[in-house]
């Protein structure tokens, strides 16, 4: 595993996140934020308390890297989520890779009849797209590589690491065997 961000960088980009997202809402504003899960659930955590605008705080579960690297079949279930109608939405994820997890929930809020809709990212991978959409708000621009930690799973696995690291080939290999049931 080769660590690509340590603990000190990624707290350094999730402030310099929080502290670009209170500059664009101000701390009036009442935004309605978000989380994609699961994988942003700890940028999440970490997010939320450094904004400084009044706050709801929701959740959609969004899957499609089920069992493997590379984005399959996108499945959504927004049983979970709260209202958005009406509201200012800012969508929180781990990590913008092909685009399309973030572009299927923009149109959704849109759809369920947000006021407006923003995306905030902790990664950008820096790849070509399957979708126009680019997140508004980004901490770090990273390499096309897989990448695990800080909330970032291979196979359901690593999410708890508090750094972001690369996941070599073998270690994929080797984490998809003794993940067997
Ligand atoms: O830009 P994309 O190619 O759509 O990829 C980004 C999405 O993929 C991951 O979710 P995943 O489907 O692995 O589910 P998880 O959050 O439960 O890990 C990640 O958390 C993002 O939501
Ligand atoms: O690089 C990645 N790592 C983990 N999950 C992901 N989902 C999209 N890209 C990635």
């Amino acid at each position: 595993m080769r660590v690509l961000l340590d603990e000190t960088q990624l707290t350094t980009g999730v402030h310099g996140l929080a502290d670009e997202i209170d500059r664009y809402y101000g701390n009036q504003r009442h935004l309605t934020v978000i989380a994609v899960m699961t994988g942003s659930l700890v940028l999440f955590a970490d997010l939320i308390r450094r904004l400084s605008m009044p706050q709801r705080v929701g959740v959609v579960q969004a899957s499609s890297y089920r069992g493997g690297t590379t984005s399959g079949q996108l499945h959504v279930d927004a049983k979970m989520m709260i209202d958005v109608s009406g509201r200012d939405v800012l969508l929180v994820d781990d990590i913008f890779d092909t685009g399309k997890t973030l572009d299927r929930l923009r149109s959704m809020m849109i759809e369920f009849g947000a006021n407006s809709v923003k995306t905030a990212v902790l990664l950008h991978k820096q790849r070509d797209h399957a979708v126009e959409l680019r997140p508004d708000f980004v901490a770090f621009e990273i390499p096309d590589e897989f990448v695990v930690g800080y909330g970032l799973d291979y196979l359901d696995m690593y999410r708890n690491l508090p750094y972001l690291a690369v996941l070599e080939p073998a270690e994929i290999e080797a984490t998809a065997s003794e993940q067997q049931p």
